[in-house]
């Protein structure tokens, strides 16, 4: 395919993306009707016993217990979890076997077609192995997939892409109003439209798509985190709303017996693995940009001051820091697992791929002896490849 390059008419000063080139439901989901039972994810800690929440995994405590962030997060997930439940209700009362249909009618010159193309190739382009495992999806759900990639990588890039030092709050307004106007039917451009289609078919709920342009808002006025509770809320915002997103479109499979919040709740600790994994594998690279991600209360208990961070010196205190960021990165991931094998069946290969590749990256951290500033941790193409079996296998087991 040829690189070809789409500037966008509503933001051509926030940056150009490169790219190579009804029914109701479309998820059926069968849930337990029963309270819900979520785990609160205890932030201040880090032994396992301090983390009362975290390691009940599906069957935790519930509000007890929750720090600010958490509390905040919760009810977000709870809003999640009843908008899925709602449309299960619905489907119930309809009496109906609802199958996804195509979200591509038939005319050849259908502009969504086009719009759900673009999202692919832009997928495909920034995400190989990920675009790879969405193949096994439906071709509904990967739609949606592709299109809710595009839009969380358009969002990322206002604050991370080259015109990132150009983005003001007021650009982001004008972001968060397109998102809304989305969500109401009136896309912009192709990419927008193939997202407008996506929430139209699917229980998707906005809030987790204003909580990710928070997060932006919140990168581009805030450099350092005192505690791990300000350090949750910012992954919250920029990778745990991508698992809330994520659930409603990847449908969570009939024989599962977890009830739909607790699936929420693991797909949230995902998210959180995964960034807190991106912060500790960039540490470095950050530090190069003045930036810190890691609580600074933590850093002080093992005696490493923000210049340690940024002379970038691998000591005896840095590794044993580093040790219990990534044990607690570990335990998010351990959560998470517990909620793959409650997705739909076909959706389950990307994430455990995801959730394995994300995984070895913190093993590939201690493998450098924690030298997280100027050697950057990675996973090798024939780990990376062997992965991908393993997931499969993973991925065809049963619901617990
Ligand atoms: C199947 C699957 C993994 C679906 C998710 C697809 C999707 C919509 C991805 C969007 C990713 C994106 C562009 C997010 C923008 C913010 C951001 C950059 C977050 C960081 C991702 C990695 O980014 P980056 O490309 O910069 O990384 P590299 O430097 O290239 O390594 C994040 C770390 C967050 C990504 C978070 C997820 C993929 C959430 C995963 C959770 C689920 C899919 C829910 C699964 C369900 C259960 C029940 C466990």
């Amino acid at each position: 395919m040829q690189a070809t390059s789409l500037k966008w008419s509503a933001f051509p000063e926030v940056f150009a993306i490169s790219i190579r080139q009804k029914k109701a439901a479309t998820s059926r989901f069968v849930r337990q009707q029963q309270p819900s039972r979520i785990c609160c994810q205890a932030t201040g800690a880090l032994a396992q016993d301090d983390y009362p929440g975290v390691l009940t995994g599906l069957s935790g405590t519930g509000r007890l217990g929750m720090s600010p962030s958490e509390q905040r997060v919760f009810d977000v997930v709870l809003k999640q979890a009843a908008v899925v439940n709602r449309r299960i209700q619905e489907n119930q009362r309809l009496n109906e076997d609802v199958k996804p249909e195509s979200v591509v009618p038939s005319d050849p010159l259908d502009l969504l077609n086009e719009a759900y193309l673009r999202c692919c190739e832009v997928c495909e382009e920034y995400a190989k192995t990920f675009y790879l495992g969405t193949l096994l999806m439906t071709p509904d759900r990967r739609k949606a997939i592709w299109a809710i990639y595009v839009w969380c990588r358009r969002t990322d890039e206002l604050v991370d892409g080259p015109n990132a030092p150009h983005i003001t709050p007021s650009a982001l307004d004008r972001w968060e109003q397109r998102l809304e106007d989305i969500f109401e039917g009136k896309p912009y451009d192709m990419l927008d439209a193939a997202l407008a289609d996506t929430v139209s078919k699917f229980p998707i709920d906005i809030q987790p798509f204003r909580d990710m342009i928070d997060g932006m808002r919140m990168d581009l006025v805030k450099a350092r985190y005192e505690n791990f509770d300000e350090l949750y809320l910012y992954c919250y915002y920029v990778a745990g709303t991508v698992g809330l997103m994520s659930v409603p479109v990847m449908g969570i499979a009939p024989v599962s017996n977890a009830s739909t919040e607790s699936v929420f709740n693991a797909a949230l600790a995902l998210g959180i693995a995964n960034q807190l994994t991106n912060i500790l594998r960039d540490v470095g690279e950050d530090a190069r940009r003045g930036r810190i991600y890691l609580p600074r209360d933590e850093l002080a208990q093992f005696g490493i001051s923000e210049s340690d961070v940024f002379s970038g010196r691998v000591t005896d205190k840095w590794r044993a820091f580093m040790k219990n960021q990534i044990k607690r990165a570990r335990m998010f991931f351990d959560i998470s697992e517990q909620g793959v094998g409650e997705l739909d069946k076909d959706s389950r290969w990307p994430v455990w791929a995801s959730l394995t590749l994300y995984r070895q990256i913190l093993d590939s951290i201690e493998a450098n002896d924690y030298n997280n500033f100027t050697k950057r941790a990675y996973v090798g193409k024939w780990k990376k490849f062997l992965s991908l079996p393993v997931a499969y296998v993973r991925a065809i087991a049963p619901p617990p």
